[in-house]
């Protein structure tokens, strides 16, 4: 049976050690609390860290034993790892930077590798455990290179990911000395999900300015397959929420509560230590409250848990110093006999507690500075049975993007803040009912079941989509066969695209001149008589005269215009006109332009627009419009518009690589046919070919006319060394 194996660097239990006994308890934090309700169902399993150092062989067996009985699996890291990995490269470099506090961000290169080896370490332990046909969901920014790992070690397996913390612009993400392979190792993934599409965006972004790969509606092409990228806003269990607030033991403590603060009304805050919660301004906001509003004196208190957290972490240490401060300051200076302003507990509460709490408070504080999406605004949604109570947002946290009832504030206007609170507190009570219903509604429909179905479906669809999209890959068997065909038959005709197919792409054009090896092995090829070697080619005829004019091939030049079989003179295609440039050029001239880095080829039958060393995502948008702006122009005219790998090209209608290729089928009238290229235009050449031609496509594409396709260059070397 196939089932999911979760994966993420904490397990929704952490393991205490208190003198000589274990004690298991829930973790805190979104991640734990959110999917902690799902996981023990149809076989799955979690794996990760159980929050403790083993002492002794016995120590581990009893752990894995009794996690295991609650489909866990633990992977055990050392102190120097937790130091290097979690605090290190996991707290004080990803956190910081993902979360736009640069400022707080430290780059070693030692915490890197321990990155890398703890990666490998969670790779190694979910394959130990997972099947061919399970389903592997990694979770969060300390596992950004296991997604890759897993798909080297099973090229075939379902991998999903999803990012719990906001991805930032690129701009912060490029500041990373190992941006390009943390891209990457996420790349890994066969679906990739975020909470908001604010997130996603700016990862595709990030893609496409470092990796320079290109996407469209969310699929993203790699060079070996295609990646679907999407946003899930992750929910709660809404109904255990509300049912742990609705429970006899909640109704006791708020009743003790209530007793203890009498009439005093609560604004409450509830989030682990962290400098992205922005509790520092929260505080001071209150305090502004206090002097904009004295008639607050004496009947609001504000109840602030502050759960502890990463305390190890410098930042993390001297904010709660800092937090310490600003409390005494406050107390002190406002703090009556009868009153308190502000509880502070910092340590964290069950959940019959946390949900007694909820249910007493008149008003949620939420005002992250930055914040993945934060489920404690949910939480406290669910657990409001009458629908009172006002919920304070910040605009910075995920959840802002769903919750629009809320009052949604900017965490460093303490003024605006401090208005909010007394909104809040003065809201008459049918417009507090009003906005509660309507995000008890959304919360309630998207809580974390349907976000783990949504993002399974959508998983399996993207898997779906892989393999009815892609084209067969290349494998040994098909190529054994490939060969064996070959070397049967008696007119064999070879058509070979040059850029990206005989040779990398390059950003220069010119520089993609062939190599020693290139040249030998066409001349090899060609030399045998029962072979017919034709280069097909979008580039001009003189470069290709120039590079490989020499050899005894044949040449099908851009695109199909100019044909030169071996020893004979460059013929056109047919009679053609480009008396029509004159009118276009100066359009090209236009976008080169307004878009620096691009240029214009001028061919003898054709004009192209490259932009392939311009900013990729201004050109690319550019590239729409250009062809937009060609296509009305050519809209009553025998010329056509095509798009290829960072090229747009305008040339007469009715000749491209497929019109010219089949010419060769029917002239020569070979018995076997083999045709590679990697671009939009080679698809023209795959289209024209018969069905029993062995067509194939460097690369990998959303849909390809091709049968086969190979990764790269260096495999279309391997194939054709083989026909030697
Ligand atoms: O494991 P810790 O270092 O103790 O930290 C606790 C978790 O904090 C982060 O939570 C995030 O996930 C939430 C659910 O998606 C989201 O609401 C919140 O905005 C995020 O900050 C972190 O992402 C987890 O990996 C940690 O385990
Ligand atoms: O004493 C506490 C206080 C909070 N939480 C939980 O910690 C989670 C915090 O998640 P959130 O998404 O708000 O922020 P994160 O800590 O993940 O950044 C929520 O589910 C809270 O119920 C907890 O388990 N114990
Ligand atoms: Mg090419």
């Amino acid at each position: 049976m196939s089932r999911t194996i979760i994966v993420s660097n904490r397990l929704p239990t952490k393991i205490l050690r208190t003198e000589n006994t274990l004690t298991f308890q829930p973790s805190e934090g979104g991640l734990a609390t959110g999917l902690g309700s799902i996981y023990r169902q149809d076989g799955n399993v979690w794996v990760g860290w159980p929050g403790l150092f083993v002492e002794s062989e016995e120590e581990e067996q009893h752990v894995r034993q009794e996690l295991e009985a609650d489909s866990m699996a633990p992977v055990f890291l050392t102190e120097a790892e937790i130091h290097d990995f979690y605090e290190g490269f996991s707290n004080s470099t990803l956190w910081p930077t993902f979360h736009y506090f640069t400022q707080f961000a430290t780059y070693e290169q030692s915490h890197w590798e321990a990155y890398v080896a703890v990666n490998e370490k969670f790779c190694q332990a979910v394959l130990e455990m997972a099947g061919p046909d399970d389903t592997i969901w990694v979770h969060d920014y300390q596992l950004l290179l296991l997604p890759e790992m897993l798909r080297r070690a099973r090229p075939d397996c379902t991998i999903g990911f999803f990012l719990h913390i906001p991805f930032p612009s690129h701009e912060l993400i490029r500041v990373l000395p190992w941006r390009n392979e943390l891209l990457q190792g996420m790349l890994g993934a066969d679906l990739i999900g975020f909470h908001t599409y604010g997130y996603m965006r700016h990862f595709l972004s990030a893609v496409s300015q470092l990796l320079g790969l290109n996407s469209q509606n969310g699929q993203l092409q790699t060079p070996t397959r295609t990646v679907l990228v999407d946003a899930f806003p992750m929910g709660i269990d809404y109904d255990r929420y509300a049912q742990a607030a609705a429970s006899e033991a909640a109704l006791a403590h708020e009743a003790e509560y209530r007793e203890a603060l009498r009439t005093t009304r609560v604004i409450l805050s509830i989030d682990r230590l962290d400098y992205t919660k922005g509790i520092a301004q929260r505080l001071r906001a209150f305090e502004v409250l206090l002097q904009r509003y004295p008639e607050w004196a004496e009947r609001v208190s504000l109840i602030m848990v502050v759960v502890p957290s990463r305390d190890q972490v410098a930042q993390y240490a001297s904010l709660k110093e800092e937090i310490d401060e600003i409390v005494g300051r406050i107390n002190a200076q406002y703090r009556t006999i009868y009153w308190t302003p502000i509880h502070y507990f910092y340590r964290s509460f069950p959940l019959e507690e946390l949900a007694a709490l909820y249910r007493i408070a008149e008003v949620a504080l939420v005002t992250p500075m930055r914040d993945g999406m934060n489920l404690v605004a949910k939480e406290f949604i669910a657990s409001k049975a009458d629908q009172r109570g006002v919920l304070i947002l910040s605009e910075r946290a995920g959840a802002a993007r769903e919750l629009s009832d809320a009052l949604i504030i900017n965490p460093t206007d303490t003024g605006q803040l401090a208005e909010a609170m007394h909104d809040a507190l003065v809201m008459p009570e049918e417009e507090q009912m009003q906005r509660m219903a309507a995000m008890q509604a959304l919360v309630q429909q998207y809580n974390v079941f349907s976000w783990t179905k949504l993002f399974m479906d959508r998983l399996s669809y993207a898997k779906i989509k892989q393999l009815t999209l892609a084209t067969e890959t290349l494998d040994t068997s098909t190529t054994t066969q490939l060969v064996t065909e070959y070397q049967a038959a008696e007119r064999r005709l070879l058509l070979l695209d040059y850029d990206g197919t005989l040779a990398g792409f390059n950003t220069n054009p010119q520089r993609a001149r062939p190599d020693e090896e290139m040249l030998l092995l066409l001349q090899r090829l060609a030399e045998n008589p029962r072979n017919r070697v034709v280069v097909i080619s979008g580039r001009d005829r003189t470069t290709l005269q120039n590079w490989l004019g020499h050899l005894p091939i044949d040449f099908i030049a851009e695109h199909g215009v100019w044909l030169r079989r071996a020893g004979e003179e460059w013929t056109l295609f047919q009679t053609l006109r480009n008396d029509w440039k004159t009118e276009i050029r100066p359009i090209l001239e236009l976008y080169v332009s307004r878009t620096a880095g691009s240029f214009i080829e001028d061919k003898e039958y054709s004009l192209v627009w490259h932009y392939r060393r311009a900013d990729a995502e201004l050109s690319a948008m550019r590239a729409r419009e250009l062809v937009s702006h060609l296509t009305f122009l050519a809209s009553n005219t025998d010329l056509q518009v095509m798009e290829g790998n960072k090229v747009i090209e305008i040339k007469n209608a009715g000749i491209n690589k497929g019109t010219a290729a089949s010419r060769w089928v029917a002239e020569y009238e070979p018995d076997f046919i083999v045709a590679i290229g990697d671009d939009r235009t080679d698809e023209d050449t795959f289209g024209a070919m018969p069905p029993e031609a062995y067509t194939i496509k460097v690369g990998s594409a959303p849909r390809s006319l091709a049968r086969f396709h190979v990764r790269g260059t260096t495999d279309v070397r391997q194939l054709l060394r083989k026909l030697l």
